[in-house]
């Protein structure tokens, strides 16, 4: 088992809890547009509130999570991810509210999801984005869950890792492809993962994010100068001494 089989399994158990426990409404809300901000000039910053990991450990268990949403707002981030697993990473849905209630710019709910009531309960909690990762979804089910999340007005950041994933979502015709740096299976970080997969992406004409395992300027530009017109960055924020600092050089 890997530990993407692991959390996947906990997910069917928290789906099944979620159906039994709550009503949750298809309510369409006015979303901030993540799609919006990737097309203008300059990288768009995502920050991330990511108090642990598997792959870490404990990364900023003890932060506090509205003040650091609106300092990452107030430096200059495009969006802001909030991790709402708390099995694997020591979050929370009362995180993803508790962002919500103090900025403005777009809010991914960074989990899990193989069903559509975690994107309800996700849309519900106020999120604007959500993401769908290709090693957790058979192409037809990402597809399915796809549209459902765009019926209720969210934009998706489709998450893959290698040209088999990549090649399996393209039919989608995602607005926005996130590379991951990281395997999900073994940790295994390398930027050369977003260059390798970048042409693809863009020739498909999708929107490129890379995600993970960025820490300094030379990393932004590096993925930048690959086509990336966003950048995802959890650990650099959770474990920085100063916010303002770690802006300024991610900022390219
Ligand atoms: O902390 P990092 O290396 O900057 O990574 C952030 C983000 O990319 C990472 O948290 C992530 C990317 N895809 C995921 C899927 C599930 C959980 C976590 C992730």
């Amino acid at each position: 088992m890997t530990i993407l089989d692991t959390i996947l399994a906990q997910k069917v158990r928290e789906v099944e809890e979620l159906k039994g426990s709550t009503v949750l409404s298809e309510e369409q809300r006015v979303h901030a547009s993540l799609v919006e901000k990737l097309k203008q000039p300059g990288i768009t910053i995502i920050s991330e509130i990511k108090r642990a990991s598997p792959s870490k450990g404990d990364l900023n268990v003890e932060v506090d999570v509205p003040a650091q949403a609106a300092a990452y707002e107030k430096h200059g981030a495009g969006a802001i991810s909030v991790l709402t697993d708390s099995q694997f990473f020591k979050g929370s849905f009362a995180d993803l509210e508790e962002v919500r209630g103090v900025v403005d710019v777009p809010l991914l709910c960074k989990d899990f999801v193989i069903d559509e009531v975690q994107i309800q309960r996700a849309n519900a909690a106020g999120a604007d984005i959500i993401l769908l990762i290709a090693a957790a979804l058979e192409p037809q089910r990402l597809h399915q869950l796809y549209e459902y999340a765009k019926t209720l007005g969210l934009d998706v950041i489709v998450e893959v890792h290698n040209e088999e994933e990549l090649e399996a979502v393209l039919p989608v015709q995602p607005d926005i492809i996130g590379v991951n740096n990281r395997n999900l299976k073994t940790f295994e970080v390398d930027l050369a993962v977003t260059e390798r997969l970048a042409p693809r992406v863009l020739a498909a004409g999708s929107l490129l994010i890379s995600e993970s395992g960025i820490h300094s300027r030379e990393d932004a530009l590096r993925v930048q100068a690959a086509g990336a017109s966003g950048i995802l960055v959890g650990e650099a924020f959770m474990k920085a001494d100063s916010l303002e600092s770690m802006f300024a050089g991610l900022r390219v």
